[in-house]
């Protein structure tokens, strides 16, 4: 709804007496806590976010370019600085030095220790998270809480091997980390796809273009002496139980490994990668190959989302991660993301309008993934107001080539301030029970799995969650911004009750994901700042989150806007505000002190930052 179209609406849920009455789409703030009751917080466009940085290129204004996106920083400067003067990494650790590749002559980082120490900032005051955690720190020399875990007599660094075997029992490690072997096969383009070749080669042997896949399964019917069976079998599948799981979307740039090892802890059931592109995937490229990466504690329960416009790259990516990685408990494809970047190459949303093409790939998938399940995630069509999802669902169906459907309750072309249609997921859902409990009736069939169906939009409460899992044919719920404004709505479906969380416990999540994203990206000056760059996007969120107790009425929404107001003491004010100095400050209580030369921008340019810019 915009600014001009404010309707009136009425708290149902409060006693007729303590009734108020508060503009529709704006958020209900005791009076007492309103700062300014004419600033009201823009309505964050979060569409942009499916594709990261990748969409940047889209809201080009000027001639020929398109119309520019409002409060959205293009450009943004995500890169951050490294140190003036560098150590050379084979001196990490005096106890252990390493053969340095290039010689101490051609080597670009100094080899002089005494020159490196002297040139670095003062430390960060405490102990370095990631000792404590797991009493060894990688960064070693350069670790910037250095003092908590060297000695200066000896010259030495101080571990605690004990302890890293201890926590690596815990499970507190990464995995499907592809080999350096695997990816320079890949790189040289010398990589065996024993599976994905065959697949390939039989796609494209049955079908040329999308109109012959209809063709094909007519020809099927009609003569099936003349159907040639493919060449490989599927493999068994992992089975997936989605019912009344608690599911975290996947989530571009703030869905990192750190951010979902926090959800996990925080009672997620099942997390999902950031959505990794087949080519950079297939070209080897190591920042792509770092998104299918998972915390151990993600598995099992962990699915792997890609992008990809063609069969072969998907047959060729399932069979690499089928084949090199062994914590994938599902393979994900992405139909839903809407940035024209990605519709434009036939990626994310652009396979809704082609179907034929979008089965052909599940179909790669599936036949190339060994026992990992394949599952979709799809919009409801690509247009405002023309859902297409039923019929793209009952196609899929009758493939069999998808364990799981998540449908997204809004389409394309719809933007966030709009409200996702559970009516229409509710339909959708029908479909599938009916699918399923056909087949369940059908005891001659040798496949009896189910197709798990998934809903996903706006839910930020149990109640809403509970709304979703309730209706029939509805196994479960994707929460993707209500996890992120909100990281303990779990906690609340679990107790069934709104939580009313202080600003102290909501700084302790917050001191969480700092420790797990140093674990992460390491205690070094690189990793320190990509640890603030990541804990800022994700309070670009978390700063959204308006609390229970300044509320007027319940139940919150996540579309509501709130006047400008202020929280129940210092940091309950600091926690909520939209200018991104008070995020960097934030996260100068666990990262230290923010150099003069760390930049972020963020991504909603929030009421503070345009008056400041
Ligand atoms: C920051 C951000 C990043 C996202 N990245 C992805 C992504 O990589 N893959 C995907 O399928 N959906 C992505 N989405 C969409 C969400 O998974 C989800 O479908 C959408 O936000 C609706 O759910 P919600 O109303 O619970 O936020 C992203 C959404 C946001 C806000």
């Amino acid at each position: 709804m915009t600014a001009g179209e404010k309707r009136t609406s009425e708290a149902l849920d409060q006693p007729e007496s303590k009734k108020v009455h508060v503009e529709r789409g704006m958020a209900a703030i005791k009076p007492e806590f309103i700062v300014q009751k004419d600033r009201i917080v823009d309505s964050f466009d979060d569409d942009e976010a499916e594709g990261g940085e990748r969409g940047v290129e889209e809201g080009k204004s000027g001639k020929g370019g398109k119309k520019k996106r409002r409060g959205q920083n293009k450009n943004r400067d995500l890169k951050q600085k490294r140190e003036e003067i560098r150590l050379c990494t084979s001196l990490l650790d005096p106890d252990n030095i390493k053969t340095c590749a290039y010689g101490p002559e051609q080597c670009r980082s100094t080899h002089n220790v005494e020159e490196y120490l002297a040139s670095k900032p003062v430390d960060i005051e405490g102990i370095c998270p990631v000792f404590r955690a797991i009493g060894y720190c990688p960064a070693g020399l350069k670790c910037r809480w250095l003092q908590s875990h060297y000695d200066k007599e000896t010259r030495k660094l101080i571990k605690d091997l004990g302890r890293t075997e201890a926590s690596k029992i815990e499970l507190n490690y990464e995995v499907n980390n592809v080999s350096h072997e695997a990816r320079g096969k890949l790189r040289k383009k010398q990589y065996d796809f024993a599976i994905a070749g065959k697949v390939i080669e039989y796609i494209d042997s049955t079908v040329q273009n999308d109109e012959n896949i209809a063709n094909a399964k007519e020809q099927r019917k009609n003569n099936e002496a003349t159907y040639v069976d493919a060449p490989y079998k599927i493999a068994e599948k992992k089975r997936l139980d989605f019912r009344n799981a608690k599911i975290v979307s996947p989530l571009t740039t703030v869905g990192n490994l750190p951010y979902r090892r926090l959800m996990k802890k925080l009672g997620a059931d099942i997390t999902y990668s950031e959505m990794a592109l087949s080519v950079p995937l297939l070209q080897a490229t190591n920042a792509e190959w770092a998104l299918p990466k998972a915390h151990r504690t993600e598995y099992p329960g962990y699915g792997v989302q890609i992008a990809t416009s063609k069969h072969w790259a998907a047959a060729k990516v399932a069979e690499i991660i089928s084949r090199e990685t062994e914590h994938v408990s599902e393979l994900n494809l992405n139909c839903g993301c809407p940035i024209d970047l990605l519709y434009r190459q036939g990626q994310g949303s652009a396979l809704l309008e082609q179907p034929a093409r979008l089965v052909r790939i599940l179909k790669a998938m599936n036949a190339s993934s060994g026992d990992i399940p394949v599952t979709v995630k799809i919009r409801t069509g690509s247009k405002e107001n023309k859902n297409t999802a039923k019929t793209l669902v009952e196609r899929l169906l009758a493939e069999n080539d998808v364990a799981a459907i998540t449908l997204h309750g809004r389409s394309r072309q719809q933007r966030y301030t709009k409200e996702a249609d559970w009516n229409y997921i509710a339909e959708v859902g029908q479909v599938v029970q009916q699918w399923n409990d056909k087949k369940e009736e059908n005891k001659d069939s040798r496949d009896t799995q189910r197709t798990c169906f998934v809903g996903n939009g706006d839910v930020f409460s149990h109640v809403d969650w509970y709304n979703a899992v309730n209706t029939d044919g509805i196994d479960s719920v994707m929460v993707a911004r209500g996890a992120l404004i909100k990281p303990w709505i779990f906690e609340e479906v679990e107790a069934q009750q709104y939580l009313d969380k202080t600003a102290t416990e909501r700084l302790d999540i917050l001191k969480t994901f700092s420790d797990y994203a140093l674990e992460h990206w390491g205690t070094d000056e690189y990793g320190v700042g990509l640890a603030r760059r990541f804990m800022c996007e994700f309070l670009s969120f978390t700063h959204r989150y308006i609390p229970l107790g300044i509320l007027e009425r319940l139940p919150p929404k996540i579309n509501e806007r709130p006047p400008q107001w202020k929280g129940r003491n210092e940091m309950e004010t600091l926690l909520g505000s939209t200018d991104y100095k008070d995020w960097i400050k934030i996260t100068e209580m666990f990262l230290g002190k923010s150099g003069d030369d760390f930049v972020f921008t963020p991504k909603h340019k929030s009421n503070s930052y345009e008056k400041s810019n």
